[in-house]
């Protein structure tokens, strides 16, 4: 099955970038090969020959979501604080806590009506359990941290408990930081604060809600097109050290580990975002090509949060028309339109 065969001339290429850390030690970062072994593996544990799978774990067939296009980022601010408010109060109901991941970027304010009533006196805020999708390799105290932001932004505006922070604390290596964070969730999943998924025969942290922004590229968390990472099956956090978006070190949660949540939601605000958003909506394109395409939660719900600006370029109109728009699953998008004013 050769697959898998287009990531041994890629690994094997693929160059040790050696650089000096804070102590002007020599470090080694970058992808190696032998970290991506297992990706060429072509037969499962009973010696059988895998099920042929696409290069991205790509689903063909229709794709259930929900999506609310709003006018304006306020409407979205509020759609989302609406929809996480829910889920928060479920999830507690259901299992005591609350798993939230938050991605950089543009998301966190989308985040600004949650810290204002009705949902800031009401929510369970010490049962909140706080994750990245990912992170840049740099101190968390640095303005291009994702924690940093989300914490000027969000988190200093409400009492979630410190400790119930999970951040990337390692900036040094990309390697060790991914292991250092994947060790932090197995840890939280020890706790019996995060639940685990199968995700395609392998272990995934369920977190209750993933949030996601979308680049101008399609790319979600720092999963960027056509990057080897994408293929990734079994670790929960990759490093990436050439992403295309400086800064260029970060890590991220890997697609299966984003696929196993009971929720994922993802935030698109602005014009700048029209044409990737009719890229992602209307056009098969190579998934690797679309990283958020490849977003499809297994076991859970996917819901869009756009504003008018960002939808600017959809064909909403001829939705209906399964011939010109086979790739999304239409019937899901008409139930949602009938069950509330603001979405299609
Ligand atoms: O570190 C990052 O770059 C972010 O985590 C990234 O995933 C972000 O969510 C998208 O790039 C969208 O960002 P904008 O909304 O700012 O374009």
């Amino acid at each position: 099955m050769p697959l898998q065969a287009p990531f041994l001339p890629l690994a094997l290429s693929s160059l040790w970038l050696r650089r000096k850390n804070a102590e002007g030690k020599r470090v080694v970062d970058g992808t190696a090969s032998d970290e991506y072994a297992h990706m060429k593996e072509t037969e499962n544990q009973n010696g059988k020959p895998k099920p042929a799978v696409h290069l991205f774990e790509y689903e063909d067939g229709p794709w259930p979501c929900s999506v609310s296009i709003v006018p304006h980022l306020h409407d979205v601010a509020e759609a989302v604080a609406d929809y996480i408010a829910r889920i928060s109060e479920e999830s507690i109901k259901a299992r005591g806590y609350f798993s939230i991941v938050l991605s950089g970027g543009s998301l966190v304010k989308a985040l600004s009506a949650l810290v204002k009533e009705p949902h800031a006196s009401k929510l369970n805020w010490s049962k909140w359990f706080v994750f990245w999708a990912d992170e840049r390799m740099v101190p968390i105290s640095h303005a291009d941290s994702n924690y940093n932001d989300a914490k000027h932004e969000f988190l200093s505006k409400v009492p979630i408990p410190d400790d119930n922070l999970v951040t990337i604390d390692d900036w040094d290596v990309c390697s060790a930081a991914a292991n250092g964070y994947e060790a932090r969730l197995k840890e939280m999943v020890k706790r019996k604060i995060l639940h685990t998924t199968n995700v395609n025969h392998h272990k995934f942290p369920r977190f209750d809600l993933v949030l996601l922004g979308i680049g101008p590229d399609g790319h979600v968390a720092s999963l960027f097109p056509n990057s080897l990472q994408l293929a990734e099956t079994k670790k929960w956090v990759v490093p990436i050290t050439k992403s295309p978006k400086p800064p260029s070190r970060r890590i991220s949660l890997s697609l299966p580990c984003i696929n196993g949540a009971a929720h994922v939601a993802i935030v698109v605000v602005g014009s700048s975002k029209a044409e990737v958003l009719q890229r992602v909506f209307e056009r098969p394109a190579l998934p690797g090509a679309l990283p958020a395409q490849l977003v499809r939660p297994r076991h859970g719900e996917l819901a869009w949060f756009v504003d008018k600006q960002a939808a600017g370029r959809l064909s909403i109109e001829h939705y209906n028309d399964p011939k010109k728009f086979p790739f999304l699953d239409w019937s899901s998008l008409k139930e949602a339109k009938e069950s509330t004013g603001n979405q299609i």
